[in-house]
């Protein structure tokens, strides 16, 4: 039997997402841990460091309250990568591991190629034995690759490899982490790859309770976090086919949504029709699992999952076609106010926001976008609209724009109602809470006529905006 490994020190590669704020919780729950979160983004980590915790990178509420708890006292955040996995016993990988952008797999695949620079620093470095944390999401079979780099160095030293995904959500990061459904860990099962995940579950049990504790084997808990983000991202697009539905009939999709939530086997969570999924994941995740299926001659089972994503596409596309529709079938040279660009509310995470998408559609046909969100900064919507016009989907037509096109077309004001001000058209692209409490009537008043809202989010009141004046357009509402 390999011997259970009392764990005093970890170290986390990427302090984004997800290495920041889960590493901020383990050293909160586990204060006889040192937690040193690396990364190579310099301004990253000077950031993670900033005395100003309104400046820490990534916004989610209780955040900064965790990290102010902990940071000196056993969490730190560093640039310095060979001497934290030098002292390490436990290293968790949370490297990002987008969609490969070329070469084979272009377009589908999972690129490796950042965590397989980690798996080489980590043998070059390493001069004894370590435990290896999979948290970044990873085809499956991934840790296999990871064994064969880091055994092919000649330092001698012991590396088990252990799967343990992630399930947080952003803007609930922290509440998912201090109570979460369940936490995995794949691990071997030998001995030795036993003790290791004993060594894991040891740190997790500090605050999780154990009957929450889920081990399998490796390829298992790989395969487990591709299929729960598929699921999750099925049921939405599952709702949003039939707000489409909804719409040519005169049902009302969050009626649907509460009549078959209410049935335990469907359950009522992520049944909230919308413009489209967002999120560095779900996409990303579905296509890695359909490159997968297709790569083990799996045709049926990969059309099956990519239909998730082609449903999603047709619902941004849709929500953009219907605002040019409404408005006499052009926007060119009509204002546009968008409120909202994360892809959720409660975070300032802008990746694969469906209002990108919405915004570029309306681009092409040269509207004037004015843009308000709580927590994003206008730098961010810029280089989401530059990036999209040079890694464009077959599914997206259109041709690209120049920067100096889009720095024209659209304007990131800090006050919403200088954005809405003279507009033809407000769009809900996200669901921030305080959009359901401005001064609607206010908005209304500063409005050219006839006033369109298109919420992609059924966050305001159509009966109360329609008794206004507005027209108003809801997803799934016939
Ligand atoms: N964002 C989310 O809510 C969730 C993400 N995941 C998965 O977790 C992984 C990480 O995602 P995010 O945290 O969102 O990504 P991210 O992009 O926010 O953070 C990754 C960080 O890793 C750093 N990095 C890359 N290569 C490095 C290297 N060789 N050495 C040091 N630092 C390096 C980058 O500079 C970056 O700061 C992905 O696989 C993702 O699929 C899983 C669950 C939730
Ligand atoms: O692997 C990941 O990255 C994470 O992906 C998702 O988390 P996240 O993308 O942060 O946020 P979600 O709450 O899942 O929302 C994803 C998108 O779906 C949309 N959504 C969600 C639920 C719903 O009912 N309707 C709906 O349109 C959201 O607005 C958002 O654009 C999963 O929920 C997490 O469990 C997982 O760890």
């Amino acid at each position: 039997m390999g011997e259970t490994r009392i764990i005093k020190n970890i170290c986390c590669i990427g302090a984004g997402y997800v290495g920041g704020p889960t590493m901020a919780v383990i050293a909160q729950k586990c204060p006889h841990i040192k937690v040193t979160v690396v990364d190579l983004n310099a301004q990253r980590i000077a950031d993670w460091n900033d005395a100003d915790l309104d400046k820490l990178p990534i916004y989610e509420p209780g955040l900064a309250d965790v990290v102010a708890e902990a940071r000196g006292r056993n969490l730190f955040f560093s640039t310095d990568v060979d001497k934290a996995i030098d002292e390490a016993q436990m290293i968790f990988i949370s490297v990002n591991t987008p969609t490969k952008t070329y070469g084979v797999g272009k377009g589908m695949a999972a690129d490796l190629k950042y965590i397989e620079l980690c798996a080489r620093q980590i043998a070059r470095v390493s001069k004894d034995d370590k435990i290896i944390v999979e948290k970044s999401t990873l085809p499956v079979r991934t840790a296999e690759a990871l064994r064969t780099i880091l055994t092919s160095t000649g330092n001698h030293v012991n590396f088990q490899v252990l799967s343990s995904p992630e399930f947080l959500a952003e803007g609930t990061a922290v509440t998912d982490l201090h109570k979460p459904d369940r936490v995995l860990i794949g691990g071997d099962a030998d001995a030795e790859g036993q003790a290791a995940i004993e060594a894991l579950v040891a740190v997790y049990e500090n605050w999780v309770p154990r009957e929450r504790i889920i081990t399998t084997r490796v390829w298992s808990s790989e395969l487990s976090k591709l299929t729960a983000n598929a699921f999750l991202a099925q049921r939405v697009s599952s709702i949003n086919a039939i707000s489409a539905l909804c719409e040519k009939t005169g049902a009302d999709v969050d009626e649907i949504s509460r009549a078959i939530g209410a049935d335990s086997r469907i359950g009522a969570k992520f049944l909230k029709s919308s413009v489209g999924f967002g999120g560095s994941c779900f996409q990303k995740d579905i296509l890695n699992l359909v490159y997968l299926c297709q790569h083990f001659n799996l045709p049926e089972v990969a059309a099956y999952w990519e239909q998730v994503i082609k449903m999603n596409d047709y619902q941004k596309h849709r929500f953009a076609k219907k605002i040019i529709d409404s408005l006499f079938n052009t926007v060119s040279g009509k204002k546009i106010a968008f409120l909202g660009w994360a892809f959720k509310k409660d975070t300032n995470d802008t990746r694969e926001s469906a209002a990108i998408y919405v915004a570029d559609e309306l681009l092409q046909d040269r509207a004037e976008i004015h843009i308000y969100d709580p927590k994003v900064r206008a730098e961010q919507v810029f280089a989401d609209l530059e990036y999209l016009q040079t890694h464009r989907k077959d599914a997206i037509h259109g041709v690209s724009l120049t920067t100096d096109e889009i720095k024209n077309l659209v304007k990131v004001h800090v006050n919403p109602y200088t954005a809405m001000r003279s507009a033809h058209a407000i769009a809900i692209l996200t669901e921030w809470d305080e959009f359901k409490i401005y001064d609607w009537q206010k908005v209304y008043g500063q409005m050219l006529k006839p006033a369109f809202v298109f919420d992609g989010r059924n966050v305001v009141s159509k009966t109360e905006l329609e008794e206004i004046g507005f027209h108003v357009y809801n997803i799934g509402k016939g």
